[in-house]
Order: C-alpha cells, then sequence, then structure tokens
C-alpha cells in the first residue's frame, strides 16, 4: 500500500458525522482495507489528532479466510496503521465456513469478533465505513425483498435502512459515521494522498445479491434512482422511530409483569386509538416473551390484533401464548419447543429469552425449565392474575437441578447465590438500531433487563 504525508487540509473537517460521536472510552475502527472502511480509518485519525489525540484508537481487520488474498490485505493494512502510528490487529475467522448463507455467517463471525476486540480493550464503540451508497443498496435489497406486499405494510418500516448507529448484544455500539458521504467522494480523497486500496472480488462477483444491486444502481438513471432511496430511507427512518416512540408509550401505559415470564396487557390496549403503534409494541411483547430475534410478520400480527378487539382468544404467535380474557390480555411463552435438560456451564444465553450467568463451575448442576409440577407448588400472588396463567409462565422459567431434584429459580434459597438470570429483549438482543431505542427501552423496563447503555453522540443520554 503506497501512502504519502497526510495532509490535513485535503481532509475537511465537516465531511463526515465524527463531531458528533463521543470518543471518551476511545473506538475501534473496522478496516477490511477497502476504499471505504480505509478512508475511514485516516479521516477519523485525523478528525482525534486534531480534536482529542489521547484517545485510545485501534484498527481491527477481520480476516474471513475465504479468498486466497485475505491474509495480504490484513498485512496491507496493518503496515498503513504502523505508518500513521495506529495500533492494528487482525482477527481470523476460524473454524468451520457454510456451504450456504456464506455473507451472512461471515458478517455474523465478523462483528462476533470485533466486539470481543472491543471487549478485550475496554472499548465500547465501533465505527464502520459505510457510505451512503451501502444505504442506498441496503434499502434496495429490502425493497427486492419485501415486493408483493401492499405500500400500506410498507409504511413506516422495512425501507428504513441503516441506523446511524446498532447496539450489539446489547453493549457494544456500532457507529457508522460516513453514511452521509459518497464512495466517490471518499476514493477521491485517498487518491489525493496517494492511498491504494484493496477491490474485493466478491464485490462485482454476480452470484452476491449486493453486487448485482450495485451494478443496477450505476446504469442509467442510476443517480436518480440513488437520490430517490436515500430519501425514502431518511423518510422511513424518521417514521421508524416515531412509530417507535408511539409503541413505547402504549407498552408504558398498558403493560405490566404480573409474574415472571408473564406480560399483562390491559384490555384497553386494543382498542387504544393509534392502532399501528399497537400492533409494533405487540410484535415487540411477542418476540421477547417467546424469546424470538425477529418479531413475527405483520400480517399475522394485524390479523391477531383484529381478533383481540373483538373479544375473547387464546392463540399462539411467536412462540408466545395470547390469552385475552375479562382480566386482562395476558403473554406468556407457550409450552412447546422449551430447551431439554441441559448441564449448565459458563454462561448461557437460555431460551433466547434469559441470560444465565453461574459462577458455578462444578458443573454438577442442569438447566431446564421449572415445569408444571414444580410451578403448581409455587406461591402466585393474589392480585386479580388468573393463578393458573401465572403457573403456566412459571413452568417455562428456567431452574436448576440437580439430577432428579430441582433446586429452583434464580433468587430462591436452594440456588447458590451466583447465580443470576437476566431477562432479554430478544428482538433487540443482538442487533438493536437506533431507530428503536425508545421500544426497547420500554420493554426493558418492563421485564427487568438490564437498562441500556447511552447513545455514544454528545448529549444523549439511555432512552
Ligand atoms: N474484513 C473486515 N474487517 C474489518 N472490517 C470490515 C471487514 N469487512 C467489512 N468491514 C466493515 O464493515 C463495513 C461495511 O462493509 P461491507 O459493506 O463489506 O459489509 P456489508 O456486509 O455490506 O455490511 P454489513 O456489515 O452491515 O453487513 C466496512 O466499511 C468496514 O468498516
Amino acid at each position: 500500500m503506497l501512502t504519502r504525508d497526510t495532509r490535513p487540509d485535503l481532509i475537511g473537517p465537516d465531511l463526515s458525522d465524527f463531531s458528533k460521536i463521543d470518543f471518551t472510552n476511545g473506538a475501534i475502527a473496522a478496516v477490511s482495507g477497502g476504499s471505504d472502511s480505509t478512508a475511514l480509518l485516516l479521516l477519523l485519525k485525523n478528525h482525534l489528532d486534531r480534536t482529542a489525540p489521547a484517545t485510545r484508537l485501534l484498527a481491527v481487520t477481520i480476516d474471513h479466510d475465504l479468498r486466497p488474498g485475505s491474509a495480504a490485505e490484513a498485512r496491507a493494512v496493518a503496515i498503513l496503521c504502523a505508518e500513521r502510528g495506529i495500533a492494528h490487529r487482525t482477527l481470523r475467522w476460524s473454524g468451520p465456513k457454510p456451504s450456504s448463507g456464506l455473507p451472512a455467517a461471515a458478517r455474523e463471525a465478523r462483528y462476533r469478533l470485533l466486539a470481543q476486540a472491543a471487549q478485550s480493550e475496554g472499548i465500547d464503540l465501533i465505527l464502520t465505513g459505510h457510505t451512503a451508497d451501502d444505504q442506498a443498496e441496503t434499502v434496495l435489497m429490502r425493497h427486492a425483498r419485501d415486493e408483493g406486499r401492499g405500500p400500506a405494510e410498507m409504511a413506516g418500516r422495512g425501507v428504513a435502512g441503516m441506523a446511524p448507529a446498532t447496539l450489539y448484544d446489547w453493549r457494544t455500539w456500532i457507529v457508522r459515521p460516513l453514511l452521509g458521504m459518497r464512495r466517490e467522494a471518499l476514493r477521491d480523497i485517498l487518491q489525493s494522498q496517494y492511498v491504494t486500496w484493496a477491490e474485493d472480488p466478491t464485490n462485482v462477483d454476480a452470484h452476491f445479491e449486493r453486487p448485482r444491486i450495485r451494478a443496477n444502481l450505476a446504469g442509467e438513471g442510476g443517480e436518480r434512482r440513488f437520490a430517490e432511496l436515500i430519501a425514502q430511507a431518511g423518510q422511513a427512518g424518521v417514521e421508524r422511530e416515531e412509530l417507535g416512540q408511539r409503541a413505547a408509550m402504549l407498552i408504558r401505559e398498558f403493560a405490566t409483569m404480573p409474574a415472571n415470564g408473564l406480560i399483562r396487557l390491559d384490555p384497553a390496549f386494543a382498542t387504544s386509538g393509534d392502532a399501528p403503534a399497537a400492533i409494533y409494541a405487540m410484535r415487540i411483547l411477542l418476540a421477547t416473551i417467546g424469546g424470538v430475534s425477529f418479531p413475527p410478520d405483520e400480517a399475522r400480527s394485524e390479523a391477531l390484533f383484529r381478533r383481540l378487539r373483538a373479544g375473547p382468544l387464546c392463540a399462539t404467535l411467536s412462540r408466545t401464548v395470547v390469552d385475552a380474557r375479562r382480566a386482562g390480555i395476558f403473554l406468556r411463552r407457550e409450552a412447546r419447543g422449551l430447551p431439554l435438560a441441559a448441564p449448565a456451564s459458563g454462561d448461557v444465553f437460555w431460551d433466547g429469552r434469559r441470560r444465565i450467568t453461574l459462577g458455578d463451575r462444578s458443573g454438577a448442576l442442569l438447566i431446564a425449565p421449572l415445569g408444571q409440577a414444580a410451578a403448581a407448588k409455587r406461591a402466585v400472588a393474589e392480585d386479580g392474575t388468573p393463578p393458573s396463567l401465572a403457573r403456566a409462565a412459571l413452568a417455562a422459567e428456567p431452574a436448576l437441578w440437580r439430577g432428579a431434584e430441582c433446586l429452583g429459580s434464580a433468587g430462591e434459597s436452594g440456588v447458590p447465590t451466583t447465580v443470576g438470570v437476566s431477562p432479554v429483549v430478544a428482538p433487540f438482543a443482538r442487533f438493536l438500531p437506533s431507530f428503536d431505542l425508545a421500544p426497547a427501552a420500554a420493554v426493558a423496563g418492563l421485564i427487568g433487563a438490564p437498562p441500556l447503555p447511552a447513545l455514544p453522540f454528545r448529549g444523549h443520554s439511555a432512552g
């Protein structure tokens, strides 16, 4: 990689969103060696040198080990970083690679490794080089997937594109400061400094979806289409955020948790004036109770919501039993498909719903659902909640067992005090786009999940 001295005057201070970001705890720059992330690195370094030179900055390259040249590309980034006085690490994605769904698996591994690097450095901020071009491509891809659905169903979701920030694993922020910049402009900056970059051959491989979309946008009328897509992404992002805020208000107003694993919605929830927000809130709650990483699809959710308005019902969606009766609309995990008993070791992500920390290394304990027999013996609050529902929800909660003997759930006297069980907001546990901060915070408050960390932008506090 050829480089010449950075000429800061070529890197204007206002080109990106760096000045909004809070770098107090340092930053990881995710640098593949392609043009966008190489530009990210140099712009970021320049920004920090000028504004906060003591900031900890670590560039990380993931070697996916999928192409013969990938190790050399990672070395080129290491050389550039050494020249610029930037700490750098290469992390390799080792282990078996799936034969289908490779891009998604690579992405999953990439974020996992980046987050691990952040964790081990005590840094909670990762910056990526996503550009406006990536944004337009993402929106176009989502359009393609949503084809066939009516415009009403598309309203306020789906086409929102990438958020400016995404919380990963409920603790590490991924921020995209170049989302407003064009790839060509970044390449101009690099060329003006005689910095070269790697071209990823999969970017032009028509077997993959993104390169096909990219070629489509580069054709005739591409610029106009590009502008439309960016405008749509912006508008849809605003709408999605507003919908989330309204859903959060409904959750705060109408939802309670009368027993572990049981959510009660006041019957007035179904008749509140804001049906789109109520449906969005319901989808998030269903996925949370069911431990499913995606909300149930919109058509089924709407149908269920219509039935809720009509009167009592008992239905299952998203692994969640919805039991609407005079006492309220109750949501609990269905009994089917609960995890089988498994030896408890290390920290466990259980049933998509609970993070269990053991602090017990003996390996003698099992984790399994509490089950109906043990739940039947538990006292339940006499607050108008139907006891059968409270017990059915408790039966699906994780408990510790020694052989066939049930020690109980975390916090109960038979269970080691080192054991902790923390609820998880399942649909946002891995990726929480900043659009959805409000409903995520509302659900976290409702079920007792850990509070959200503050957005990594200046002047923001947790949602
Ligand atoms: N091998 C890598 N090592 C480090 N960072 C990477 C690597 N690949 C991608 N990135 C980071 O992710 C950004 C987006 O890259 P790219 O567009 O290839 O990924 P994507 O798969 O389209 O996006 P997403 O990561 O959202 O799925 C890059 O600008 C860079 O910051």
